[in-house]
């Protein structure tokens, strides 16, 4: 896995586009603002040598006795996502508990919840006014909740941070993502608070929830709400031991589409969420989609020991638009190029890049497109899936929206909400089809349980 990501790492935005997007004329890249420097960074010297090998790869669906014991720093059924994000290895559960700021309180939270799983919060907040008061947390709230971040609640490693399962007061579980604030960011710069205010206004039922935040220090924390069932990702490479189904599928880049095209349309001013990728799609219990979405407040620093990365503002690798190489600059369209990626990972199944493959397959879109202008699309289908003629009806109408995502050039891809109103007629015709089938063969079950 290292040995891939590593790989992966080294693989230049010249071999990911060569002779693929011939209209760039760019000669250099950055994955992120700013950083001009190797797209690889250097391992960290953080001497930290907590392991994170664990894998978790059921869904969540016991939580109601979660918080009911002390932290198991061993690593339990909580512990257990192997990193991942394009520098996600570089956290690795680092983290110390907090010894500055408010030093006695949480300390003594650390103690208290590493002993006897209770947390006495002595800060000026009552823990009933968590929700009342809105969006700033207290370093109780959060040390509580997280049973001061044990390691046994770490559910996942993003390049920005780490991310702790909690659970507020009110009962309310909730995902905390923990990381460094950048260097050059005030502690509470406009530029942050105007992103936190926007992020405190976008709500949208295919957005996973911003709940709050908490400046300490040098760290910068998020609270957000707790999506239970992995993510696209995982599903896809089968983690969970089932099969998402066309249906499923479909649902999910219609709820991506729709989430997206919320942020678009925002009012005022529309939001580019410039990172979408399967890993930061949630899967609810449900199989609907929710897209992570925290935009610039998000942007982090990583401190590798002897260089200073700025990451997670334009994108991964992958899934970044051409453009961008030669403008730096992410558009709505850039969100339609990735999203266009998305597509075709979610009927292939592939991922973005595979460095397993032949030199020539390694680009899923341009493997994919190939099969597609040849006119057999269907071997670019998710060997996972039936090859029905409802199947590859729907695999064939998807490849052709993703490749008008795809297009090198911003200004002929669709805007997001005509990929919306598309994937919803994609779904419904899916829907239909399997219907008829269904009725046809006199069977029940059928997976139309999806609604369009
Ligand atoms: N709201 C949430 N609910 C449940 N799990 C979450 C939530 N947010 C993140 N996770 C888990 O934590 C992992 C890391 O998330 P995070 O957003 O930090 O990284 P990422 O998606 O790889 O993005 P990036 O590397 O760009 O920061 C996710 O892959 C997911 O497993």
């Amino acid at each position: 896995m290292e040995q891939a990501e590593n790989s992966q790492c080294s693989l230049s935005a010249r071999e990911i586009y060569e002779g693929w997007w011939t209209s760039t004329g760019s000669t250099g890249f950055s994955r992120s603002r700013g950083d001009s420097g190797p797209s690889c960074p250097r391992k960290p010297s953080f001497g930290c040598q907590e392991s994170y090998e664990g894998r978790q790869r059921t869904p969540d669906t016991s939580l109601v006795s979660e918080h009911t014991g002390g932290c198991d720093a061993s690593g339990g059924r909580l512990a257990a996502r192997r990193p991942k994000g394009k520098l996600g290895r570089l956290f690795g559960g680092c983290f110390k508990p907090w010894k500055i700021g408010s030093v006695n309180k949480v300390n003594s939270c650390a103690n208290e919840t590493a002993n006897s799983g209770r947390c006495t919060d002595t800060g000026p907040h009552n823990s009933n006014q968590t929700e009342k008061r809105g969006f700033r947390f207290t370093a109780n709230e959060v040390c509580r909740a997280t049973r001061n971040f044990c390691s046994s609640y770490k559910i996942g490693q993003g390049s920005s941070g780490t991310v702790y399962r909690g659970r507020l007061s009110d009962g309310t579980y909730v995902a905390v993502k923990r990381g460094k604030k950048a260097m050059h960011d005030g502690k509470l710069s406009l530029e942050y608070q105007n992103e936190i205010q926007t992020l405190a206004r976008v709500k949208h039922v295919t957005l996973v929830e911003f709940l709050g935040y908490l400046d300490n220090e040098d760290e910068r924390i998020f609270v957000l709400e707790y999506v239970p069932n992995g993510t696209l990702r995982e599903h896809l490479d089968g983690l969970y031991g089932t099969t998402l189904d066309l249906a499923a599928r479909l649902d999910i880049a219609r709820d991506v589409a729709h989430a997206v095209t919320y942020l678009h349309m925002y009012p005022g001013h529309p939001i580019v969420h410039g990172d979408i990728k399967s890993s930061s799609i949630l899967i609810t219990e449900n199989f609907r989609a929710k897209v992570a979405y925290c935009g610039s407040a998000c942007l982090a620093e990583i401190d590798t020991g002897a260089t200073q990365i700025l990451t997670n503002v334009t994108g991964t690798v992958g899934y970044l638009d051409p453009e961008y190489l030669t403008t730096y600059r992410l558009t709505e369209k850039s969100d339609v190029y990735s999203f266009g990626v998305l597509l075709v990972e979610l009927v292939s199944g592939r991922r973005p890049i595979e460095l397993k493959k032949q030199p020539k397959e390694q680009i899923t879109v341009r493997w994919a497109t190939r099969r597609f202008e040849v006119g057999d699309a269907v071997s670019a289908l998710d060997s996972k899936l039936s090859r029905d003629p409802a199947t590859v009806s729907a695999l064939i109408k998807i490849l052709g929206l993703a490749l008008l995502c795809l297009a090198p050039s911003s200004k002929n891809r669709p805007t997001m909400r005509e990929c919306a109103n598309t994937i919803w007629n994609i779904c419904k015709d899916y829907r239909e089809a399997t219907d008829v089938k269904n009725h046809e063969e006199n069977s029940q079950g059928s997976p139309g349980s999806h609604e369009c």
